[in-house]
């Protein structure tokens, strides 16, 4: 796993875009993992900057959402459809021809999960999924203790993480859905590239147990450890936790350029 400690939230933005960028430059038809959340958002604007100053070309490029309210029809201005609509796939200038994601108002959810799960494979899985992270370490919406093995299925949502997507309803818990549908570790362990990105104090407990915590369910994002091509991204705030972040600010800054993440 490798930790890169940037200075802020806008240079770990610029830092996944240009990630996004080479990967899209070498394969323009790559299917890119997107999360929801705050914390991705200067990711999506400086990708969107570079798509307007034509520096990126997105018109092959295939967009695979990680999570999902169960029961927010797909127009509810915050179904994690409609809000990946709104701050990835417009400013990438990407049509939602290129979308995937899971029916989150399927009669059988199940079913819907499964269709899912089958529908990456087949499109040939995610090249890089990105990530954010809980303050309880949930990836997705795999909440602790969530099968490290999972695949994409229906979750119950803690009264924390409930309590903290309150703002996205008018700061109104009793609007939050209680079940979600997530990719499962396990499905998301099968992405090419996994990029987790965090910045903030209030996120310095997830991302020690998750780099320098031992691999356990009880925190979902450590399954990171068991990925070959893993990257945690940080600003300071959030690596403030980290007993080796000494060792990790050399290593990035000796690492050839050429190599990117
Ligand atoms: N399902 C999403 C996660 O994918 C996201 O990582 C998390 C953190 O959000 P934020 O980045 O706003 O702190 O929120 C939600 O629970």
């Amino acid at each position: 796993m490798e930790v890169v400690i940037v200075p802020d939230a806008a240079a770990g933005g610029e830092l996944v875009a240009n990630a996004l960028a080479r990967l899209v430059g070498h394969k323009p038809e790559a299917l890119l993992g997107v999360a929801t959340g705050s914390t991705p958002l200067p990711v999506y604007q400086a990708l969107g900057a570079k798509v307007r100053a034509g520096e990126v070309d997105t018109s092959r490029v295939r967009i695979a959402q990680l999570d999902e309210y169960v029961g927010l029809p797909a127009e509810h201005p915050e179904s994690y459809r409609s809000v990946l609509a709104r701050e990835v796939l417009k400013p990438l200038g990407i049509g939602m021809d290129a979308f995937m994601g899971p029916d989150g108002t399927a009669e059988d959810v199940q079913a819907a999960c499964e269709a899912y799960d089958a529908a990456l494979a087949a499109a040939g899985g995610v090249d890089l999924q990105l990530l954010g992270i809980g303050t309880d370490g949930h990836i997705g919406f795999n909440e602790p203790c969530s099968s490290l093995a999972s695949r994409t299925r229906i979750k119950t949502l803690t009264e924390q993480t409930r309590v903290d997507n309150a703002r996205f309803f008018d700061g109104d818990i009793a609007q939050v859905p209680h079940h979600v549908i997530t990719q499962g570790i396990g499905t998301i362990l099968e992405a090419r590239h996994l990029v987790l990105l965090a910045t903030g104090e209030g996120k310095a407990d997830a991302v020690a147990a998750t780099v320098e915590g031992p691999v356990a369910a009880v925190c979902p994002a450590s399954a990171l450890q068991l990925h070959p091509h893993a990257t945690v991204v940080v600003d300071e705030a959030a690596a403030s936790k980290l007993k080796l972040a000494d060792y990790f600010r050399h290593t990035f800054a000796h690492k050839p350029a050429w190599q990117g993440i």
